[in-house]
């Protein structure tokens, strides 16, 4: 009997960190309306495809213990979304290798959808527009468009309609991934709960009642964009904002001493990375950083450090596996 060995497609996909996180007020859909400037980082999971007689999902690595295998994993779901857009059976094994920390605040799952649109694209010969991609990932989640995107962009709407902005120089970053995660539905309406207490330009409480500062809603992006366009990354840190982030510390009021602990190891700003918990600190440089990130390890603040840059490319295959075995009939 002819067996086939089948070499997967590999593709690998960043995590992003939002530069800039402005929030609006909820739509009549439940989501909000973004302006938000997205980063790809060094920080990857990979996902790998080879054709099987139905789907299946296998998930590796940083938290996987956390993350489901069936039709709640948004890769199962991409794999579905595409299936259905092409007209074929949802047919192949995906296997996540996870490095982006699940349910962090750095779109590891949008990571996975994105990655599993690209790789299954390839496996099936599809070549489709980038556009159709793109339309595919809007219906797969808000940060799926940006991960097949990658690089830095401008994202508004729900966060799916991204510009491309310029940027001069590589952006050092440290991470503090934390114990467990935050929901990025809680979040948000933990941001609509301390805004309805009327507090939303001043200082408000958080959920155990403890004044805090940080509801003024940020403004405009721009002062961002240029700072991104000098390359100057001193510039950078002050004009850093999440309207996310107060919701993220009423939730999780923990990550205060992490983000005061990386900028008194050298760093020059801590935000909380989109919805959190991941603390993402903008450092010097790469010397900076490195530094940073052994001191904010000895600190006992979180659960793990790891060293990042952005801007990187989004999801892309990995070398030319694709083009190496045949499109199986005893699988279609
Ligand atoms: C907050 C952000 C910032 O980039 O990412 P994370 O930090 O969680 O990774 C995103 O807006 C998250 O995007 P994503 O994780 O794709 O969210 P989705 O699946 O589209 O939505 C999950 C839920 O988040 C809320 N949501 C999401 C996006 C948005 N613009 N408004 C919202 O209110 C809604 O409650 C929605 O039901
Ligand atoms: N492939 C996946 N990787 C991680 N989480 C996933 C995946 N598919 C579904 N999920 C679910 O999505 C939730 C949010 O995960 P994730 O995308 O990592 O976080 P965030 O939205 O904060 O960036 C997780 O708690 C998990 O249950």
């Amino acid at each position: 009997m002819l067996t086939v060995v089948h070499e997967p497609v590999v593709v690998q996909v960043p995590a992003k960190v939002n530069l800039h996180l402005g929030v609006g007020d909820p739509r009549p859909d439940g989501y909000h309306e973004l302006a938000t400037v997205f980063q790809a980082l060094s920080l990857h999971d990979t996902v790998s495809v080879v054709p099987a007689h139905g789907l299946e999902v296998r998930v590796r690595g940083e938290g996987s213990r956390f993350v489901p295998t069936d039709n709640r994993n948004l890769a199962w779901r991409a794999a579905e979304a595409l299936a259905a857009h092409v007209g074929r059976e949802p047919k192949a094994r995906i296997t996540v290798d996870k490095g982006i920390p699940v349910a962090g605040g750095m779109a590891g799952g949008s990571a996975d959808a994105a990655g599993t649109l690209v790789a299954l694209d390839a496996m099936w010969g599809l070549d489709l527009p980038r556009d159709d991609l793109r339309r595919i990932a809007a219906g797969l989640g808000s940060d799926v468009p940006f991960i097949l995107l990658g690089g830095t962009a401008l994202g508004t709407g729900r966060g799916e309609d991204l510009t491309t902005v310029l940027t001069r120089n590589s952006c050092h970053w440290v991470l503090a991934f934390a114990k467990g995660g935050l929901s990025t539905p809680d979040v948000f309406a933990e941001l609509d709960r301390l805004r309805a207490k009327g507090l939303s330009d001043g200082p408000g409480d958080d959920a155990q009642g403890r004044r805090q500062p940080g509801l003024r809603r940020l403004g405009s992006a721009d002062d961002l964009l240029q700072a991104l366009a000098a390359g100057d990354a001193s510039r950078l840190g002050p004009v850093l904002g999440n309207d996310l982030q107060a919701a993220a510390l009423s939730l999780r009021p923990d990550l205060r001493r992490t983000l005061a602990a990386g900028e008194r190891a050298g760093a020059l700003r801590g935000i909380v990375s989109g919805s959190g918990p991941t603390c993402a600190f903008l450092c010097a440089d790469e010397d900076a950083a490195l530094a940073v990130s052994l001191e904010l390890a000895g600190e006992g603040v979180c659960r793990t450090v790891r060293v990042a840059s952005g801007p990187v490319p989004g999801a892309r295959v990995l070398g030319d596996d694709h083009d190496d075995y045949d499109d199986p009939e005893d699988l279609a």
